[in-house]
This record gives C-alpha cells, structure tokens and sequence, in this order.
C-alpha cells in the first residue's frame, strides 16, 4: 500500500489488571507490529480500560489501585495510555457498551462535518455480507480511527462459553470494529475462529498474533507468587512492584504485606 494512507487504528483492551503485567504491555507491541507490518494499518493509540469494581471477580482489587498500577506501567509508553471510564462505572459493563463508548470518544474528537449520514440502522455491507445494527446509534465517521479490542486468545476461547457474552455483542465486535488476539500457551485461535460460524464469517477482521516467545506470565500467576511471599520482579513493571509493595498491601487487601524484597 506503499503510497496510499494507511488506515489509523486506536487498540483498545478490556481486562482485570489485576495487576498490570509486563505481558499486558508486550501483547500491544506485538499487535502493533503485526498490524503495520501489512502495510495497511498505523496504530496510534493504545488504551488499557481496567474493569470496574462491578465485575465482582474473586481476588479483584479494588479498581483505584488497578488503575494506578496500570498508569504507572504506562508512564513510559508514548502511546499507551489508561483509561479510567469503565472502572469509574457502578456496575459492571458489558465490553461492547465499553467498546462503544471509546469509539463515540473517536467519533467526538472528529470535526463535525466530517459525518458520513449513513447510519448502522441502515443495511451496510461488511466483508460482502448485509450487515444491519437495529437500534443502535452508530454512525461512521470519516476519518475517525478504527477502534480494535485487543485481547488474549483466553478472552476469544471464552465467547464460546455458554451464557457468558451476548451473541449480539460478538458479532458487532467482530464485524464492524474487529479484533485483534495474542495467542497463549494452550490456546490456537485459528481452529477456534474456524469451529465458530460467527468468526468464521468476520475472519477478516480478526488478527491473529503470534507469540513466538512463549510464556506462562498471568496475573494469576503474579497473585499466586505474592500470597506465597515469593517476588513478581521482571514479570511487572518495577514501578508497579513498588506501588504492590507500598500501597496496595498497606491497604488491607488480600496481598500479604511482608515483601520488603520487592522494593530493591
Ligand atoms: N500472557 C498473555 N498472552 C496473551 N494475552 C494475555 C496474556 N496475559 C493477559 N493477556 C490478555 O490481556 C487482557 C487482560 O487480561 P487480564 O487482566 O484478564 O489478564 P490475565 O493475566 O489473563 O488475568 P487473570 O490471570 O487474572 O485471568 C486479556 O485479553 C488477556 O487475554
Ligand atoms: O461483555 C461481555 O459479555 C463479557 C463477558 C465476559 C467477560 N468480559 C470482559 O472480559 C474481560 C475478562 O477479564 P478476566 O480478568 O475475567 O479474564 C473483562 O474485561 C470483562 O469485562 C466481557
């Protein structure tokens, strides 16, 4: 595409952080290289959106502290930022609403006259496909970034799970913002995309990312080691193993408070 201008893209990814791990912040290098080596794409923004308190997962901390640690792990970016919107809500939102939300934040960004009318409630074609959002208020805007939700393979594996994401809610993700996944260990997302006729359909829009260096690093991985009083240092930033050390297990969370060794 040498010569054309290449389609600007905002990531945008959905998750705990409980806490932010170097793992997180490599899953958006890894997507930005892989989108701007098609030639295709200039990734300009990258935005982490810790889940709110809502979410009511076990072990959750509480989402202030999430927040901060997931800024300070991004101090030094110069294009991933943290965005405290879907923490801040009382109750939980679905990823789509929050997934909606950022690309209305786009859109408003945009000059006003740069509204393409044709809104989602009209039929529009989509990878040759009719495609219609009934109800909903979207519009396209010229020049506005594409917005794509970022994620683990885990996370694409888990919209097969029975009774967990709206079948709606997949099919505008993958359709008309798309999605870009970072394999795991354990996971192989191609023959989850070609065992499911919805992502099979939108193929097109799904990236898939591979992880050459494979490896084990979770957050659950990270929590398991602080109960045992065993150091997270080199898979989180160092600034957020200070904030672990100095804050967070002051504050009467689940963490254990005797980890003096993190602060060195
Ligand atoms: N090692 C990894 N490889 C690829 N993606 C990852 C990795 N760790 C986290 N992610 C992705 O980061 C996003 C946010 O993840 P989340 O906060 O749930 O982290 P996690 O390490 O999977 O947490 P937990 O272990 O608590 O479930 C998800 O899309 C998840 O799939
Ligand atoms: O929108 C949904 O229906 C939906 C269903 C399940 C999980 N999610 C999101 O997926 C993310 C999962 O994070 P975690 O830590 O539970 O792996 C988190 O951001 C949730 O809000 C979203």
């Amino acid at each position: 595409m040498e010569g054309q201008s290449r389609t600007k893209v905002v990531l945008l990814a959905c998750g705990s952080f409980n806490p932010v791990t170097n793992m997180h912040l490599r899953m958006f290098e890894l997507a930005r290289d892989h989108l701007e080596d098609t030639g295709q794409y200039r990734v300009v923004k990258g935005i982490i959106s810790p889940v709110g308190d809502g979410y009511k997962k076990k072990g959750l901390i509480e989402a202030c502290h999430r927040l901060e640690m997931a800024r300070l792990a991004t101090e030094n970016s110069d294009w991933i930022i943290v965005d405290s919107w879907e923490s801040l809500q009382p109750e939980w939102v679905e990823t789509n609403k929050v997934v909606r939300h950022h690309y209305d934040e786009l859109a408003a960004e945009q000059n006003d006259d740069d509204v393409d009318t044709v809104k989602y409630s009209k039929k529009r074609r989509i990878n040759k496909q009719v495609y219609c959002f009934e109800g909903s208020s979207h519009q396209k805007r010229r020049g506005c970034p594409q917005l794509m939700l970022l994620c683990g393979a885990d996370v694409l594996e888990s919209f097969g799970q029975p009774n967990l994401w709206k079948q709606e809610d997949i099919n505008e993700i993958v359709s008309f913002y798309g999605l870009v996944c970072v394999t795991r260990s354990g996971s192989d997302p191609h023959k989850f995309i070609q065992q499911s006729d919805t992502l099979w359909k939108y193929r097109r829009n799904i990236h898939i990312v591979h992880e050459w260096v494979t490896n084990e690093i979770s957050a659950t991985h990270v929590r398991r080691a602080l109960r045992r009083s065993q150091s997270v240092r080199y898979l989180l930033p160092d600034t957020v193993v200070h904030h672990q050390a100095e804050e967070v297990m002051g504050w009467g969370c689940e963490l254990k408070t005797n980890q003096t060794h993190f602060k060195n």
